[in-house]
């Protein structure tokens, strides 16, 4: 197991905060269908990455595991100053003011450390983005987020928002792994500023094998002395992307800060990504993204 102490390195926003630039979500391993009552198993899941050294933790409002979070933040009895927790809103985009007070309130806390659109498909319009941000502006201007951003945006979305923004995004969570790399969609976040994070990191060595990245996978782990699952967690660092990961396993949790132990050479990063390239996999979002396509 790795060293708790590994120090998770920060990515500086476009806004003057800083990010840890590996996160523990909520929203896969531990996804409720409904609010229900706490579930004990993932405030424990919770803790156990708090007391492991994640103080980077995502979720959602439509995850339903705030409450949990809520109890797994105030059991841990850590700083709230040492942790970065991120929430999204989509159910109740139309109320956003009332969205972020239900999403605070279940979470035990006076304000989120970065706050999200969960994704672009509520907006028909130019204008549905450029309302919806407005009132992210404004969530922002209260203090109850020190961060906003949004979630699964592509240029053209990002493009409506950035156009009547005055704060402009700081991040874009989106699935990101060799197998999806959204061709030039990642040089569009560098060249307005906007930070990546990544969703579903660890797809070319779980879900979406076999496939062309496995040989590489397979030798980079055995050079670094890791696993093929913080291979892909530092192929997203080492392209200062941000890598949003879980897991029930505390094993496997402990094993994931083995991704801060290491970089990995710019030629492995590229070769990796290169031989992504032969292979579409998209985990999340499918039918949506299809019923949106402009193209
Ligand atoms: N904004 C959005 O639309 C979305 C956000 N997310 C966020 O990202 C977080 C992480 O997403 P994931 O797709 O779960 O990330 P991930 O790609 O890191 O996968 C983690 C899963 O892989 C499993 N795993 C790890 N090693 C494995 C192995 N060797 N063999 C088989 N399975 C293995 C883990 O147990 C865990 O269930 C979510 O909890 C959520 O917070 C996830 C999906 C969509
Ligand atoms: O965030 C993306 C994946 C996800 C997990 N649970 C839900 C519920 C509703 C929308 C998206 C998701």
């Amino acid at each position: 197991m790795a060293n708790i102490h590994t120090p998770i390195p920060e990515l500086k926003l476009n806004d003057g905060t800083s990010i840890p630039m590996l996160g523990y979500g909520t929203g896969t391993a531990w996804y409720k269908s409904s609010e229900g009552s706490i579930d004990r198993n993932t405030v424990e899941g919770v803790k156990t990455a708090i007391k492991l050294g994640y103080t980077h933790l995502d979720n959602a409002e439509v995850y339903n595991t705030e409450l949990e979070m809520g109890v797994a933040i105030k059991e841990s009895k850590v700083d709230r100053s040492k942790l970065f927790i991120t929430t999204k809103v989509i159910k109740n985009i139309a109320d956003i003011p009332k969205a972020i007070d239900a999403s605070l309130k279940k979470l035990q806390l006076d304000y989120v450390d970065l706050y999200l659109i969960h994704s672009p498909f509520f907006a028909k319009t130019d204008e549905d983005f450029q309302k919806a941000w407005a009132a992210m502006e404004d969530v922002k201007a209260s203090g109850k987020t020190k961060s906003i951003g949004v979630s699964n945006y592509l240029e053209p979305h990002l493009k409506a928002t950035l156009a009547t923004a005055k704060v402009p995004p700081s991040i874009n969570q989106i699935e990101f792994h060799p197998y999806l790399q959204h061709g030039n969609l990642i040089d569009y976040h560098k060249s307005q500023n906007i930070a990546v994070e990544a969703y579903g990191p660890l797809t070319a060595a779980t879900k979406a094998k076999p496939g062309p990245c496995d040989a590489m996978l397979a030798s980079l782990a055995k050079k670094y002395y890791v696993s093929e699952g913080e291979i892909s967690l530092r192929w997203c660092i080492d392209q200062g992307i941000v890598p949003i990961t879980t897991s029930g396993k505390e094993e496997r949790l402990s094993d994931y800060l083995r991704a801060m132990t290491f970089t990995m050479t710019p030629k492995e990063v590229k070769n990796l990504s290169e031989a992504g390239l032969e292979k579409h996999f998209r985990g999340f979002w499918q039918a949506k993204f299809d019923a949106n396509d402009r193209s």
